[in-house]
């Protein structure tokens, strides 16, 4: 038996109201771009408060489901049996068919779950559920009804096609992109920026990236790592639009007016400057970071404070209690991990002291970064307006 739709099922918590509609707009936004390189043709749509995925002639079913899987807002995925309306007795034929197709063991209790969009149709709910009930039970006499807690809940939705389902593939949760503004992730190539950015976008938050690379230092190999990165995290997140900014000046000038072991944590300031310039001429409304408590020296308590105190938009880290473990599963499953573990530099581990400080003082920065004059000022912007724009999707 073929399945020729899917019923998409969403968590509806809050959601009421003017919300229903945005949320179901964002959904099904994400599953047209979601499908878009998936071979078939596909129709996307709403009916009766359900958002549907109708497949047209042949399509790749596999695909299409992994796909799918990688919404957010899905809770569930049922493959729907769409079969013509051709009177109560091919039903019948119909659903024993799919019973016998669906499940070769037979030894299951189920249920049938009858719903009526097509108020004319002759017999109500009730009178579909025991008759379709009493035609397994005729037909596979091993099955048991159980109303409470049933083996297969078969879900028999009669529209101007009948719709049979009764598996439901689970999806990843959270909210469609879309519903809940926009941020600007730091991504560098590490494990820890993508994994950051799939939790956000998880909550409905379209994401624009920012990365800094300090050409000949940094080759181009670790450009393209990261837009590969935003290409795996884009998957999840829709169309993600990469700033990558030459940093190279910027670094180069901080190395030679302030203290080295002062580097990384002056260095990450100008970062969050930058990528906050660009999140406030794009709407944004927060930064995200891949950061979390005493990874590194540029991540003690004391350091994030530092890093944070420049900033004047909110700074997202979604990671900041996981443990690396913690992270690197997270990557594996959302298939970040292996591009991140590819050997490329990154240009902070460039510029970096033997020593760096792990308790910096946030009046002691400050007045080191006195030393960065009018040149600095040319030099960022010189920095945000070379930066190249790349539409990862
Ligand atoms: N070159 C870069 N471009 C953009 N953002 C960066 C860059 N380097 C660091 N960041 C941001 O700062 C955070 C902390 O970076 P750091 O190098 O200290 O830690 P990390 O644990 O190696 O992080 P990651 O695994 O994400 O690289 C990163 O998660 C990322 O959000």
């Amino acid at each position: 038996m073929e399945f020729h739709s899917f019923l998409i099922k969403y968590g509806e918590i809050g959601i009421k109201g003017k919300n229903r509609y945005l949320f179901e707009d964002a959904l099904m936004r994400q599953i047209k771009f979601a499908l878009k390189e998936v071979d078939g043709k596909f129709f996307v749509h709403k009916c009766h408060g359900r958002v549907y995925v109708d497949c047209e002639g042949r399509y790749d079913y596999e695909e299409t489901v992994e796909r799918l899987k990688s919404v957010f807002g899905i809770v569930g995925i049922c493959p729907v049996v769409r079969i013509e309306d051709k009177g109560f007795e091919e039903l019948q034929k119909d659903v024993i068919h799919f019973i016998e197709e669906m499940y070769p063991d037979k030894k299951k209790t189920f249920k049938v779950e009858a719903r009526r969009a097509k108020k004319q149709y002759p017999m109500n709910s009730m009178e579909i559920n025991c008759e379709l009930g009493g035609a397994i039970l005729d037909a596979f006499p091993e099955m048991k009804v159980d109303v409470h807690h049933p083996d297969i809940r078969l879900n028999v939705e009669i529209r101007e096609e009948i719709y049979l389902y009764s598996e439901i593939i689970p999806g990843p949760g959270g909210m469609p992109v879309g519903t809940n503004g926009s941020a600007m992730l730091l991504l560098s190539g590490g494990i820890d920026s993508p994994v950051a950015g799939y939790m956000v976008a998880k909550r409905g938050v379209e994401l624009e990236a920012v990365y800094f690379h300090a050409p000949p230092y940094t080759s181009e190999r670790a450009k393209e790592k990261v837009v590969d990165l935003a290409g795996i995290v884009s998957k999840y997140a829709g169309p993600i639009k990469l700033h990558v900014v030459n940093f190279t000046d910027i670094q180069l000038y901080i190395y030679e007016q302030c203290p080295h072991e002062e580097l990384t944590i002056i260095m990450r300031r100008y970062m969050m400057k930058i990528a906050e310039y660009f999140a406030k001429k794009d709407g944004c409304l927060g930064l995200v970071t891949g950061e979390s408590i005493g990874q590194v020296a540029s991540q003690t308590m004391q350091s994030l404070a530092v890093t944070n105190a420049v900033c004047t938009m909110p700074v997202y880290r979604p990671l900041i209690g996981f443990d690396k473990k913690e992270i690197v599963e997270i990557s594996e499953k959302i298939d970040t991990y292996e591009t991140s573990i590819q050997p490329y530099e990154d240009c902070c581990t460039i510029f970096v002291a033997k020593h760096p400080v792990t308790k910096p003082n946030l009046e002691r920065i400050e007045k080191s970064e006195e030393n960065l004059n009018e040149k600095m000022a040319s030099l960022f912007r010189e920095a945000v307006e070379t930066a190249e724009i790349i539409l990862v999707k």
